[in-house]
C-alpha cells in the first residue's frame, strides 16, 4: 500500500499485532450515530483533530472543550481522531469525550485488528472507521465485528472500486472522503460524484461526505444529496469552534 496510508497502516499493524483479538462481550445496537445523522437537514460530525499529515499540527485542542464547543454550535455527531503519530491523539481522547458530552462519537483511527474495536466500544464510542482501502474485502468481517460491539460503522470508500466492495457489505452508513489518503491531495467532486452512484446502485442508509470542507459555499454540492457532512481542520483552526460550526451550517 503506498503512501502516507500505507506507513500508517503499518505502524498501527504492528502497535496491535500482539493484542488479544478476542472482541469480548456482545453489545446491543444502540445506533446512536445513525441516528444524529437520519434527520432532514445535512448533518455536521464535528472531528477533535490536533495535527494531520497533510496539515502538521492545526490546534492544541483541549478535546473535551472543543467537544463540548462543536455540540453547542449545533453539531449532530463527534468524531475523535485516537490516532497517535500523524493526527496527535490518543484512545484517552474519546474516554474523556464521551464521559462529558453527550454527541455520539465516532473512532476515527486506522482500523485493522479487532481490539481497536473493542476499545471503542470500552471507549463509549457509538461509531468506529472502517476504511475500505485499508481492509478492502475484510470490510465485511470488521463489519460484523463492530456490529456484535453494537458500533455503527462509518464504512469509508474514495473511488468507484471502493463504494463498490462498500455496497457488497452490509453497511449502513457510507462516507465518501475526497482526500486521496495516498498522496493527501483533495477533490470536492469526489463525494457528490460517488454518493450519486451509490444512490443509484439503490444504497438507501446513511451517505457522510467528508474532508475539505471550509465554508458554506463548499458544501453546495453535497446539499440535497450527502444526509451529512465530516469536517475537521477549518473547524479546528478555527479559534472559536461553535462560532465556525454555526457559520459552515448556515444554509
Ligand atoms: O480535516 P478535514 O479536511 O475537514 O477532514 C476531516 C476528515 O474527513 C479527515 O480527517 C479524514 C477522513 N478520513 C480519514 C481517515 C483517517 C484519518 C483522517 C480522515
Amino acid at each position: 500500500m503506498p503512501g502516507v496510508l500505507g506507513r500508517i497502516v503499518h505502524e498501527r499493524a504492528a502497535d496491535y499485532a500482539h493484542a488479544d483479538p478476542d472482541p469480548g462481550p456482545a453489545r446491543p445496537a444502540a445506533r446512536r450515530f445513525e441516528a444524529a445523522l437520519s434527520g432532514p437537514a445535512l448533518a455536521l460530525i464535528a472531528e477533535v483533530k490536533r495535527a494531520s499529515p497533510s496539515q502538521g499540527a492545526i490546534a492544541p485542542l483541549d478535546p473535551v472543550d472543543a467537544a463540548r464547543a462543536y455540540e453547542a454550535g449545533g453539531a449532530h455527531a463527534l468524531s475523535v481522531l485516537t490516532e497517535p503519530r500523524h493526527f496527535d491523539g490518543t484512545l484517552d481522547f474519546l474516554h474523556r469525550i464521551t464521559a462529558a458530552q453527550s454527541l455520539p462519537a465516532l473512532r476515527k483511527d486506522f482500523v485493522v485488528h479487532a481490539a481497536m474495536l473493542r476499545e471503542a466500544a470500552e471507549a463509549g464510542a457509538a461509531a468506529a472507521l472502517l476504511m475500505v482501502s485499508v481492509l478492502g474485502e475484510a470490510t465485511g468481517a470488521y463489519l460484523a465485528v463492530a456490529e456484535h460491539l453494537g458500533l455503527d460503522a462509518l464504512v469509508e470508500v474514495h473511488d468507484e472500486a471502493e463504494l463498490d466492495i462498500a455496497l457488497a457489505t452490509e453497511a449502513r452508513i457510507i462516507g465518501v472522503n475526497n482526500r486521496d489518503l495516498k498522496t493527501l491531495h483533495i477533490d470536492l467532486d469526489v463525494s457528490p460524484r460517488l454518493i450519486a452512484r451509490a444512490r443509484a446502485a439503490g444504497f438507501t442508509g446513511v451517505l457522510v461526505a467528508e474532508s475539505g470542507y471550509r465554508t458554506p459555499a463548499d458544501l453546495r454540492t453535497v446539499r440535497g444529496l450527502a444526509d451529512a457532512v465530516l469536517v475537521g481542520t477549518s473547524l479546528a483552526a478555527s479559534g472559536d469552534l461553535a462560532q465556525a460550526a454555526r457559520d459552515l451550517m448556515r444554509p
